[in-house]
């Protein structure tokens, strides 16, 4: 009820639609209870036409009159029926618009966490199919309702007005076969519940089985999961058949009320007829007035019952509205400094002669960071980088404690500075925090207690949208969304000319693959581009933070899908990218390792050690022991 109360206040700007809507219903209800009467009417004057030997002309006359009020009765029906069917479907589309919108942006504002702790699938299908549930019910399912109850109301008072006596019969076998549906609807319910779980858990296997579809051939397990595929389909042939049976009984017993009733009003009316106390047109009325009943309760019953259905898919759709969004209580915005950006810097430089210049740059950096101890992980003073470093980029952490659950802590009291413009490598096992690192560098989740800061200012201080603008991400999972090439270099700078785009995709060594394609940047790339390979993708997204030029670049394994030949141009395209910003990688490449000016090793959250790949190597602790492993797992 709390739902209904809740969906209908939120649609008041519908309300007056909606009164209309039923004014319309009540009108067409009004016309279509009207017309047994005056068929009745038709009955009756042509037998006492007859009965008194009237001439056919004068009985005539009389039906034709009764005959154009009928059709003008019939003319309003459909009139209104099809003016409440125009005026419920606007207001269905326009009220799951509201809905699509509201969970649509939620989507946007929810925390990532959100995500990270809900299936995929389930919210998109409540963006989809909850939704259209909703939909097809206000569209059908409520006008069915409103109209059926209004006949039925109108169908019991004309009967009661013609006869109470044969409407007190028809009315007890109504309550009786209501009474009877319910029952059955409640029934019904568990088995369409079953039946839909049954279909979840099919298409489920079926997504798996196309999805993995190589790992299954992989591992020539093709009949294992065909036959665990049969098993499902059995399972659903089982409940759709109990629910197609279970649904099918419905309308023979509706079909047996009305029977029963016809049997009723024909012996009790005939003999109120014998009697004189009724005629015969009346029962005539009184037959069409069971047969005007008997559908809307059939239907109204299958309406309950969706409604249920429909009920459940709303609640799922108000979880998602309800979600607490991200907070942006920051106010400060970080002042990009006037650094050129790459596409302005290359421009008319050739890749080659770019990438030469930066080699140097890079190697006088790197010189400049050489010192085992250059990076106090203490967030003391930051160390000179050298006057050639931008003055911004600059990342601490001050006794940070974060866990994704408040019981179970990953990081007790993390502290580190990065100073402006280096290169830092994060190493360490697989599930030792190297990602959670970063995503509390991008605020993806809260940190329990002590602080992050950008350039001295604490991140939660900052609008998200600086946040995000000042730190750029490649990830390993590249995201590609519907639209052409140049669209997808241009996400993060939507007003880039084709010039700026060439450009980065130059440095990215993307424009050649690029140039390849029929259409080349206007190449329209679908289903997240799966024509184009892994490799080609990610150099798309790298081009693509080339544009958007940020001052932090965080890069989760970006060269990790690219073929080694690639691999050594992306890698001079990324001395360019990191050229002048602060650059974090998640690396378990040697190339990417060794080129770093400053390696941060973590396990459980922690930062075990830290300094240069050759200061770390000498030392002989946990990273020497890694980087033996990884070097042993290389040559093998
Ligand atoms: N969304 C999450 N919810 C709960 N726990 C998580 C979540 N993401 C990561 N963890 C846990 O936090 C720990 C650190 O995970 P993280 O992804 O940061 O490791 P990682 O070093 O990046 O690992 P890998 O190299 O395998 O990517 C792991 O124990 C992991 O199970």
């Amino acid at each position: 009820m709390k739902l209904i109360t809740r969906f209908l206040s939120e649609s008041r700007e519908q309300w007056c639609f909606l009164g209309i809507n039923i004014l319309a219903l009540i009108m067409a209800a009004i016309f279509e209870v009207s017309a047994p009467i005056y068929l009745g009417n038709i009955v009756d004057a042509i037998v006492n036409g007859l009965k008194n030997s009237e001439n056919m002309e004068a009985i005539l006359h009389v039906a034709n009159n009764t005959i154009l009020i009928l059709i003008g009765l019939y003319s309003g029906h459909a009139i209104c029926t099809y003016a409440s069917e125009y005026i419920i479907s606007g207001i269905a589309e326009k009220m799951v618009l509201k809905l699509r919108k509201q969970v649509s942006q939620q989507f946007y504002v929810v925390p990532i966490s959100y995500f990270h702790s809900h299936n995929r699938g389930d919210l998109l299908s409540r963006l989809t199919s909850d939704l259209d549930n909703v939909a097809e019910t206000l569209r059908e399912g409520i006008p069915g309702l409103i109209s059926s109850i209004i006949g039925i109301v109108g169908a019991v008072v004309m009967m009661i007005w013609i006869s109470p006596l044969l409407a007190s019969i028809i009315i007890g076998v109504i309550v009786l076969g209501i009474t009877t549906l319910s029952v059955m609807a409640k029934r019904t319910r568990t088995v369409y519940l079953r039946n839909q779980e049954a279909l979840g858990a099919f298409n489920g296997g079926v997504e798996e089985l196309v999805t993995g579809k190589a790992v299954v051939q992989a591992f020539g397990l093709e009949q294992v999961t065909t036959n665990q595929l049969d098993e499902l389909n059995s399972e659903l042939f089982v409940r759709m058949r109990q629910s197609g049976f279970v649904g099918q009984l419905v309308m023979p017993l509706v079909n047996f009320i009305n029977q029963i009733s016809y049997v009723l009003v024909a012996i009790q009316g005939g003999l109120m007829v014998v009697r004189g106390t009724i005629t015969l047109g009346d029962i005539q009325a009184f037959f069409l007035y069971v047969t005007q009943i008997s559908d809307p309760i059939s239907r109204s019953s299958y309406i309950l019952t969706k409604l249920q259905e429909t009920l459940a898919a709303l609640g799922r759709i108000y979880e998602v509205i309800d979600v607490v969004p991200e907070a942006d209580t920051g106010t400060v915005e970080l002042q990009v400094p006037s650094r050129p950006s790459n596409c302005e810097s290359s421009a008319g430089a050739s890749v080659g002669e770019t990438a030469s210049s930066l080699t140097s740059d890079a190697d006088a950096l790197s010189q400049s960071n050489d010192a085992p101890s250059a990076f106090p992980i203490t967030g003391a003073a930051l160390p000179k980088t050298g006057a050639a470093l931008p003055k911004t980029g600059v990342i601490e952490f001050n006794h940070v404690a974060f866990g994704y659950s408040p019981d179970k802590l990953l990081m007790k009291d993390l502290s580190l500075s990065i100073p402006a413009g280096s290169l830092v490598a994060i190493v360490g096992p697989t599930g030792a925090g190297k990602t959670t690192l970063v995503n509390l560098i991008m605020r993806f989740y809260e940190i329990n207690s002590g602080s992050i800061t950008i350039d001295g200012v604490n991140i939660q201080d900052l609008t998200r949208e600086s946040l995000h603008k000042t730190v750029g991400m490649v990830l390993q999972d590249t995201w590609i969304f519907t639209g052409t090439i140049a669209d997808n270099i241009a996400y993060g700078k939507p007003n880039a000319t084709r010039e700026e785009i060439v450009n980065v995709a130059s440095l990215a060594m993307a424009d050649h693959f690029i140039r390849t394609l029929p259409n080349g940047y206007d190449t329209v790339l679908k289903n997240g581009a799966s024509d184009l390979s892994q490799g080609q993708r990610q150099l798309i997204t790298i081009a693509r933070a080339f544009l958007a030029n940020p001052s932090i670049l965080i890069l989760d394994e970006a060269t990790a899908n690219v073929d080694t030949r690639t691999e050594v141009e992306v890698q001079k395209a990324m001395e360019q990218l990191l050229q002048g910003r602060t650059s974090i990688v998640i690396a378990h490449r040697l190339s990417t390792i060794k080129d770093a000016d400053f390696l941060l090793v973590v396990d459980n959250g922690d930062i075990v050690e830290q300094g240069t790949h050759e200061a770390l190597m000498q030392r002989g602790g946990y990273y020497s022991e890694l980087y033996k492993d990884y070097a042993l797992g290389m040559s093998v």
